[in-house]
């Protein structure tokens, strides 16, 4: 801790210090004031850091909340209308997650939503952001990458999945999940809410076609293909005929 006499109601204005006036002691005094508010902001700047995490984390699996994921999903959107990367919207429900928690018990449950969190974790890049979105439900963005190469992602946590095998206690058990994708592109029509509508759709494609696959909305379906009359207009009134 802080080497300082000074306690915590020391932190505030102090009307008995004259900036101007400055005797040896004083000075000395002075430095040491300054030091302990020095180390007192660092404090509250790790404070603050911490309740950042805590406000944007899932308490269960440490991944992002469902909260940070909007946020998320808005600077994403964003980015790519600037920027022109396209970045896909990958949501993964587990299979039949009831009979886990039917069978085994909730706070088995609660374990293989962990154990869960922690193979998608590993199985993506540092930068990508997956999240909570639900109670057995996790959305993962995967900013700057095209529709094929994420679904290649999904299929790759998807047999990650698959292929773990969780120990609890004296259990072990196996458990699949179905996931739905969904890319948006510079020119897409797509709002966030529609967005998320569309790889929900592509998710539950997945739980009728068997569960424990990959689905898909197939690019171009939500992008602006031509320039509208309305836009031809608009670009002809400020440029002349040059937008034909
Ligand atoms: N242990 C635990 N279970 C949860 C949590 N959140 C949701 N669940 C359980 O997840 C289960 C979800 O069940 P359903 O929505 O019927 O879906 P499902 O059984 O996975 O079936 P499909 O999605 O159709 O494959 C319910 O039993 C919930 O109680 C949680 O935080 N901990």
């Amino acid at each position: 801790m802080i080497a300082c006499a000074c306690s915590d109601q020391d932190w505030g204005p102090h009307t008995n210090m004259s900036t101007t006036e400055h005797s040896p002691s004083t000075a000395t005094g002075s430095q040491t004031e300054l030091e302990f508010l020095r180390l007192r902001v660092k404090e509250l700047e790790k404070e603050i850091k911490s309740l950042n995490e805590l406000v944007r984390t899932d308490g269960l699996t440490g991944l992002y909340n469902q909260r940070y994921f909007r946020e998320a999903l808005h600077r994403e959107c964003e980015r790519t209308q600037r920027s022109g990367d396209d970045f896909c919207l990958v949501l993964v429900d587990l299979d039949h997650f009831k009979k886990v928690n039917d069978h085994w018990g909730h706070e088995a449950g609660n374990i293989a939503l962990k154990r869960t969190a922690k193979l998608i974790r590993a199985t993506i890049r540092p930068t990508d952001l997956p999240c909570r979105y639900g109670g057995e439900e996790f959305a993962i963005l995967l900013p700057g990458t095209p529709l094929m190469i994420s679904v290649q992602v999904a299929e790759r946590i998807r047999s990650t999945i698959a292929g773990a095998v969780i120990v609890i206690d004296d259990k072990t058990l196996t458990l699949t999940a179905s996931f739905g994708v969904c890319a948006f592109q510079r020119n897409s029509t797509l709002s966030q809410d529609q967005l998320v509508e569309t790889a929900d759709k592509q998710l539950y494609q997945a739980k009728r076609e068997g569960r424990n696959r990959v689905c898909y909305e197939p690019a171009k379906s939500h992008t602006r293909q031509q320039v509208s009359q309305s836009e031809k207009d608009m670009l002809s009134d400020l440029f002349g005929n040059k937008s034909d």
